[in-house]
């Protein structure tokens, strides 16, 4: 891990980058430890232990949950509620989140908890610290949650791993929870009585999944950009599609920050052509800035919600000590994050079968002005036995069409639940899911494409005249994937630059 300072959770403002660092283990996590935000946490917990003592009833408290708040719970048994709510919300399945996304998920229920309105102790988030500090990570299981009345069983799993309960990954190994906090010396909580729902009643999981699509979906959108350009250059395009003056007419700021990005890595500066005598080129290229500008565009709304969301009080009901009031509502429904998710995964999917068209003007000779066919750089007499870039380019085709597939919104399949007092949910969740999946399969296709623009470059010969900036990712694919002078399989090579591509490791765009 770098030694950059460390992101403190005081109840001020997160942005997006910090959590995806976190997650990443490129930056360490800190609760403040300043007396007043602690002593404001506390005011929370001890408010609704006044209330207890002066009223005998709140909501999720002495009651039953949901729709179940009908149940009054005996003063005698208040302690166990708790305990009951992550227990049988232990229902989660399907594969569990990695590492990564566990990280953010706890990263995103600290910086809520953090804003002070939940009614728990302070030592309830230096327990959640602890475990961000170690990297002691429950095992959450991705599905189970309708994303409105919080990811309320993903993060039992959380709850439960406060209370010592059920299974974390440790130094990459599965174990029981007790066991490793008995050799960090860690303690289990009791819970007070508002804490487990507090934990479980808010949009984490969606939103901690949020934050690092949002920050793939920016870098793909830089790499989708640079990969335009190599296929322009290897194609033979027309250069002027990208002019300033032309995208100065139709000035989305998204948009013309990506033609102005091509502009500079195909080294063009003069005005266009009085009348340019080029033809014009198919819409993957002439329309790319479009495309990719479209999700430029929406990235600083999308941020906003995103941003806004990570640091809100998403929980119910809400403890306002200061003002003494319990406040009922909604707010752990994830409407803005399902609409981020549903919004994001469409903008990300179009970038996937942009850069499918590009690749299949470039596997054929019938498109791409003079190049071997499939990009094959075999010769001689044992060239007809090799087929270049073939399977490659059907492996593309079948991850653009899953992710093409993906896109249906989750948040129109809202349905009634828990005895309809749920009757409307976001499904957040499982559009945060869906995102990171789409995600997933536009990298390949651009970890693809990054193979066969560099294929398709350096067999036009015209690798040294591209450019410093696509010389550079010339160079940078090379050291994971060498020149394909005869078949081999490319999975380690694909495998290589997705890695390259999962770690930011290169610096595209100043
Ligand atoms: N989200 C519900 C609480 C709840 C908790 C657990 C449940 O199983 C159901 C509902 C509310 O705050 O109103």
């Amino acid at each position: 891990m770098t030694e950059q300072p460390p992101i403190i959770f005081d109840g001020s403002p997160l942005t997006i980058e910090p959590i995806a660092e976190l997650a990443r283990r490129r930056r360490r996590a800190a609760l403040s430890g300043n007396p007043d935000f602690a002593a404001r946490i506390d005011r929370g917990a001890a408010f609704v232990e006044q209330l207890l003592r002066e009223e005998g009833c709140v909501y999720g408290v002495t009651t039953g949950y949901g729709d179940s708040c009908t149940v009054a719970i005996p003063a005698d048994r208040v302690g166990q509620l708790p305990i009951h709510l992550y227990t049988f919300h232990g229902c989660g399945l399907g594969d569990h989140f990695d590492l990564e996304q566990t990280r953010a998920i706890i990263a995103a229920r600290l910086a809520s908890l953090a804003q002070g309105y939940s009614g728990v102790r302070f030592k309830l988030l230096q327990q959640i610290a602890s475990l961000l500090q170690h990297d002691v990570l429950p095992l959450i299981p991705q599905e189970g949650s309708v994303g409105a009345s919080g990811d309320l069983t993903p993060l039992s799993y959380l709850a439960a791993v406060l209370a010592g309960e059920r299974e974390v990954w440790y130094r990459e190994q599965r174990r029981a929870t007790a066991e490793v906090f008995a050799e960090l010396g860690i303690d289990s909580l009791r819970f007070q009585p508002k804490e487990a729902l507090a934990i479980m009643n808010g949009t984490a999981a969606m939103t901690g999944l949020a934050c690092l699509a949002f920050d793939r979906a920016r870098y793909l959108a830089e790499l989708s950009t640079r990969i335009t350009s190599l296929a322009v250059v290897a194609l033979q395009g027309n250069a002027y599609h990208f002019d300033a003056k032309l995208f100065s007419l139709k000035p989305h700021p998204g948009q013309m920050q990506v033609a102005a990005r091509i502009r500079a890595d195909l080294q063009i500066s003069g005005e266009a052509p009085r009348n340019d005598n080029r033809l014009q080129d198919r819409y993957s290229l002439r329309c790319a800035p479009h495309v990719i500008g479209a999700l430029a565009d929406a990235l600083p709304w999308l941020r906003q919600l995103i941003e806004t969301e990570l640091n809100s009080a998403n929980d119910n009901p809400l403890i306002d000590a200061d003002g003494e009031h319990v406040l009922h509502g909604g707010h752990f429904y994830g409407g803005h994050i399902a609409m981020a998710m549903d919004t994001l995964k469409t903008a990300v999917a179009n970038l996937a079968d942009l850069m499918d068209r590009q690749l299949a003007q470039l596997v054929d000779p019938k498109f791409n002005h003079g190049l071997p066919a499939n990009l094959s750089g075999a010769q001689g007499d044992q060239a007809p036995l090799h087929h270049g870039l073939k399977a490659l380019q059907i492996g593309v085709s079948a991850w653009t069409a899953e992710a093409l597939k993906l896109t249906m919104p989750a948040s129109v399949f809202s349905r009634s639940t828990e005895c309809h007092n749920q009757d409307k949910v976001s499904m957040g969740t499982i559009a945060a899911r869906d995102c990171i999946r789409i995600l997933e399969l536009a990298e390949q296709v651009a970890a693809a494409l990054l193979i066969a623009g560099c294929q398709a470059l350096e067999l036009r010969g015209d690798a040294v005249r591209a450019g410093p900036a696509l010389h550079a990712t010339l160079k940078q694919v090379r050291e994971q994937s060498a020149f394909l002078s005869g078949d081999r399989g490319l999975e380690p090579d694909l495998r290589r630059c997705l890695e390259s591509i999962r770690q930011q490791r290169w610096q595209l765009y100043p």
